[in-house]
This record gives C-alpha cells, structure tokens and sequence, in this order.
C-alpha cells in the first residue's frame, strides 16, 4: 500500500469512527471517500459498518465509478462522490451522512432548498466569512437510480460553484472539503444549523 493510501484510509477509518459515534451513520449507513490522485478516488465497500471500518473495507474507484480492485462492490453511491471530485480538481474528500435531523429536515421541508443565514456558524464552511451572507442548500428528491439522481445534481452544482453541501430528501447530507478534516468541519457545521432550524420551526407559532 502507498503511503497515500495509507494515509487516507486512515483518514477514512477514523472519519467513520467519528461520524457513527455521533449517530450520523447509522445501521451501515452512508459512505465516504477521498482524493487518491487526478484519476481516482479511494471509496468505502458497499454495506460496510461505518464505526468499524478497515482498511479492507476500502477500494479505489476511477473518476467514472468503476471498480479497480477485483472483488470489492464500491458504494451505491459511488456517482454521486465522482461527480464532485470531477466537478472541482480541489475537491480531497467528500462525506455522506444520513442523521436523524438532516433526514427529518429534508422531508419536512417544502421547498427545494434550504437558506441559512444571520447563523455565526456559518463561517464554518470553506468561502463564507460573515454571518451576513447566506448558505443555500438545495435539496433532491431521493431516487434509487444514483445515476439518475446524479444527472439531476448536476445543473445545480454547474449553476451554484460556491456550493457546500446538498441534501437528499428523506436520506441525507453530501458535503466536501479540501481535506478530510475540512469535510468533516462543514458535516459538523450542517448538523448544527439543521439542529437549529428544527429548534426555530418548533418555536414558530403554527
Ligand atoms: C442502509 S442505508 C441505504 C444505502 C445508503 O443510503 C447508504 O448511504 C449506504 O450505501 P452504501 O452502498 O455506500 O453502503
Ligand atoms: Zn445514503
């Protein structure tokens, strides 16, 4: 195994560690990847628990979703990670989670996208610097047809470059960094703002 490799199925190990730990990966839930080089991407096997993950329950994927180890089913998910990877070079590692609140949120929720903003927090996502601009998160039908759905994602990315996370209605959050511990930053970041929002639309008189 590469030192790269190595280095960054760690990052994935304790990434998974840390998100089931906080209940945002449930019952094998979700799945994560990370930049391996310009043309691939090192991924988590399909089914895998995610707080007991090893380095064998991990594959290298081209930028299409193809498999490149014999044997290992990359995630069902696999187009949705590709397509951001193949939408920004800078893009070195990307999270799916499915909390309960980002679950209840999405279905909740009647329009098509979410806005965030006055929230200091918000500073936490890559770009933002003031809690006076406004984070949008588009949310998409869930579809079990992942290359579907990824051709749905995809105007959305085309049209907004600035764009942090995503949801899918009913299933989760996709979000991305630079680095895993900036990936891990904005999953962090979301979990608080959509805790917030549900606290607020509690409050809010019907
Ligand atoms: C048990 S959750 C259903 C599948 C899913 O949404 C998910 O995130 C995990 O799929 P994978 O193939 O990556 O294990
Ligand atoms: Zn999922």
């Amino acid at each position: 195994m590469t030192a790269t490799r190595q280095h960054l199925s760690q990052a994935i190990i304790d990434a998974g560690r840390f998100l089931y730990g906080r209940g945002w990966s449930p019952a094998t839930s979700s799945n994560y990847s990370a930049r391996l080089t310009s043309a691939e991407l090192l991924l988590t096997v399909s089914g895998r628990h995610k707080g007991e993950l090893t380095a064998d329950d991990l594959l290298a994927v081209d930028m299409h979703g193809n498999s490149l180890e014999e044997g290992k089913r990359p995630s069902a998910e696999t187009l949705l990670h590709t397509q951001l990877y193949r939408w920004k070079p800078e893009i070195g590692a990307v999270l799916h989670t499915h909390s309960v609140n980002a679950t209840v949120l999405s279905r909740i929720a009647l329009a098509d996208s979410l806005v965030f903003a006055d929230y200091e927090l918000q500073k936490a996502f890559s770009g933002i610097s003031s809690h006076e601009s406004q984070v949008l998160v588009p949310i998409f039908d869930n579809d079990q047809d992942i290359a579907a759905l990824a051709t749905r994602v995809q105007p959305w990315l085309d049209e907004h470059p600035d764009c942090v996370g995503y949801l899918i209605r009913g299933h989760g959050l996709y979000t991305w960094g630079e680095t895993m511990s900036d990936a891990l930053r904005q999953i962090e970041a979301f979990e608080f703002l959509f805790e917030c929002e549900l606290k607020m639309r509690a409050l809010q008189p019907r």
